[in-house]
């Protein structure tokens, strides 16, 4: 066994064995980084904006603090949101119903084509690595909320009141959180705004693990997002994992906080000032764990190049000027799990 077991209780980046789940996915992905070998401090700091004080005298300063973790850490927790407590209370309950229905309901919603507007992706065995990669997820689309809602389940029968109450709370925070942003980077407070679509949900869930052959189990492998910002709210079980200054920190769940991701969008956007976040999950052998990743994407024929602003003879564009359109489709075809997809993209060549 090569199992890579980590010096914390219970928490395993990758553990021996996988859940007993069926594999009925098959990894597009040819480029998964192995980056399984870097330490992991386990009291990583996570930057934290109060987003009350962004409404309020200091928004400037906020603001700042904004920019910095964008730029230095890809990532950071917001507290006092908005969300009502019992929103969230009800979007995880329902995320954790809908994962415990039998198997037979909940793969009515399984689908290979990434561009389904709503698909159910199971746990899977990578054959090549010998590898389990345990998260199972229903992905949809939520924005504007009462276009899609029809198409979401209807079992558990809380799920569409209790998924579009949460949707339409975050949205609130996602543009409140990309106008701080655009600002941030010196931009019109509306200019993420202007080419902003839609809001995709992915809910996440890691059944606790279970001894298997396999060698390894991940929850879900080193991946950027290829969203704006990625909005991500975790139960109180940890396991997000960022990379940061070249090492793993783990982010556990701070009591009603969320988590905003940098994601590939931005870093494009940005002319490469804030960079998409490398991140994983790990699973954990005694609980089950529930995440609700909001992922924040342009329309199709927005341009997401550098802002021309960002652009000037000390800071040549990193990236040539490209449609959501054209990233999108690409990123499936190139198989790639990180910003790399980005290099497609770039202005000169390396
Ligand atoms: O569950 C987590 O902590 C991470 C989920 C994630 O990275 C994603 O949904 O893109
Ligand atoms: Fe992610």
């Amino acid at each position: 066994m090569s199992a890579t077991i980590l010096p914390q209780a219970g928490y395993h980046l990758a553990s021996a064995g996988a859940n007993k789940a069926t594999y009925t996915y098959t990894d597009p992905l040819s480029e998964v980084p192995t980056l399984s070998g870097v330490d992991v401090s386990a009291d990583g700091s996570t930057p934290i904006i109060d987003m009350e004080a962004l409404l309020g005298p200091h928004r400037s300063e906020i603001i700042k603090q904004i920019g910095l973790a964008c730029e230095k850490n890809g990532f950071f927790a917001v507290k006092n949101h908005g969300i009502p407590e019992m929103k969230i209370n009800n979007m995880l309950g329902t995320a954790r119903e809908f994962f415990h229905l039998p198997d037979e309901e909940r793969l009515k919603f399984r689908s290979t084509d990434p561009n389904s507007v709503i698909r159910l992706v199971t746990g899977f065995q990578d054959k090549t690595r010998n590898i389990f990669v345990s998260r199972q997820s229903l992905k949809f689309h939520t924005h504007p909320v009462e276009e899609y809602k029809s198409l979401w389940p209807s079992n558990p029968p809380s799920f569409r009141e209790n998924v579009g109450e949460y949707c339409a709370s975050v949205r609130e925070v996602e543009v409140a959180i990309l106008e701080a942003i655009s600002e941030s980077l010196g931009l019109e407070r509306d200019y993420i705004d202007k080419i902003l679509k839609g809001h995709y949900v992915s809910i996440n869930y890691y059944p606790a693990c279970q001894e298997s052959e396999l060698d390894v189990t991940y929850g879900v492998r080193t991946h950027t997002d290829p969203t704006i910002i990625t909005i991500l709210m975790q139960d109180d079980v940890p396991g997000l994992q960022v990379i940061n200054d070249g090492k793993w920190i783990n982010v556990n769940p701070l009591p009603n906080a969320v988590v905003v991701h940098v994601g590939d969008i931005l870093q494009a956007l940005s002319n490469y000032r804030y960079k998409s976040l490398l991140h994983q999950a790990i699973v954990n052998c005694e609980k089950e764990r529930v995440s609700i990743a909001s992922y924040c994407y342009p329309s199709d024929d927005a341009m997401i190049g550098p802002a021309k602003k960002l652009v000037d003879k000390d800071h040549p564009a990193i990236y040539k000027d490209f449609t959501y359109r054209e990233f999108h489709e690409s990123m499936w075809r190139v198989k790639c799990s990180t910003a790399k997809r980005l290099d497609l993209f770039k202005a000169l060549a390396d």
